[in-house]
């Protein structure tokens, strides 16, 4: 507890030295008797349209803010990776970067499926989550992309301590936060008016990225004590501005004393929240069960052949058959 309490002042003291606001009204909260690690509770009553508290630009984690931008080109790297590269590095600095206490607040393990056991994976089996998980995906991008950069600049990432296996593991940390706490920053151009955020999802991020792209520059960042605001279905009382200066954390309820204040992540089904975020909701209104679109077409093939046979067509081919399923709803494209 000592610990705990030592590592939240010295993160809202860090928080204030770099010019952020944090209302007196909230306080951080150890909730992890209920599995959900540190939250953000309200302390004082709060009014609809309240400001929670209010972080610098400066003090965001991101291609923009890190030194490393500088040092080395990141414009090959796509998606994640710019970002990861920075945190990575910054984490390495220890001491000497900015953002140490930032990341002496955040965790170090994680519940999500990547990091279970074989056995605890197989409970997972005739669920979507599995397929998903993509550990070896990432590795690979670890080892093809990422490591020839990092054992390339020793100056900047040292390796007499450090070998790759090491930086694997920092790797995983990194892209565990990244999934898990890190914002799409929306950077307002046209006017200075503030738009919505939330805890990314990359899902969110393919469907909105023309209209995002015309009228504004998206950046994956990390927002410190953003991030510390846990999520449950139905119960989101905050949302984060993002404004020229600074990115704010507004109540859009009242919200009593000893009340926890939750952002949104979204609304997902407890399967994503469980591969991003490594917890379930319930009850969760955005639940679904998820079946593979291989055994839908199966199962289907007797209904799409009768109506084939209805309309006079005899048996359908399998290409028939899924565009049946398509017009009728039975299948997501
Ligand atoms: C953006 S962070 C929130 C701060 C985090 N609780 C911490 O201690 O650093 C997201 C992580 O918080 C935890 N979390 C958020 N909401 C939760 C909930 N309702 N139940 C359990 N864990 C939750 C999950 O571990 C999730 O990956």
């Amino acid at each position: 507890m000592a610990q705990f309490d030592e590592v939240n002042t010295a993160f809202l003291g860090w928080l204030e030295a770099n010019g952020a606001t944090v209302s007196k009204s909230l306080s951080l909260q150890d909730y992890s008797a209920e599995y959900a690690g540190r939250g953000v509770v309200a302390i004082g009553d709060i009014n609809k349209d309240e400001e929670l508290f209010s972080i610098p630009r400066s003090l965001l984690l991101s291609p923009e803010t890190s030194e490393l931008a500088k040092k080395i080109d990141l414009a090959s790297l796509e998606g994640w990776n710019p970002l990861m590269m920075c945190m990575i590095y910054e984490y390495c600095c220890g001491e000497e970067s900015q953002w140490k206490p930032y990341f002496d607040i955040l965790p170090t393990e994680f519940s999500t499926p990547m990091f279970w056991t074989n056995e605890e994976q197989e409970e997972l089996k005739g669920t979507g989550v599995i397929d998903k998980i993509g550990k070896e995906e990432v590795e690979s991008i670890f080892k093809e992309k990422l490591w020839p950069l990092i054992s390339s600049n020793p100056d900047l990432f040292p390796t007499l301590d450090r070998d790759e296996s090491s930086y694997l593991k920092i790797f995983h940390r990194m892209g565990s936060l990244i999934m898990a706490y890190a914002f799409h920053d929306t950077l307002p151009t046209k006017e200075e008016g503030s738009s919505d955020g939330s805890v990314m999802d990359e899902d969110e991020e393919d469907e909105d990225e023309d209209d995002d792209e015309k009228e504004s520059k998206v950046n994956v960042s990390m927002v410190p004590m953003a991030d510390m605001l846990n999520h449950k279905t139905g119960h989101n009382n905050a949302r984060l501005f993002h404004e020229k200066t600074c990115l704010r954390m507004v109540a859009i309820k009242p919200i009593k004393t000893g009340q926890q204040i939750y952002n949104t992540y979204g609304d997902l089904c407890n399967a994503d929240l469980l591969r991003k975020y490594g917890f379930v909701d319930v009850p969760n209104s955005h639940n679904i069960v998820e079946i593979s679109g291989e055994s839908v077409v199966a199962k289907c093939m007797a209904t799409v052949a009768a109506a084939a046979a209805a309309a006079g067509r005899g048996e359908a081919g399998k290409e028939e058959k899924v565009e049946w399923l398509l017009d009728h709803d039975g299948l997501e494209e």
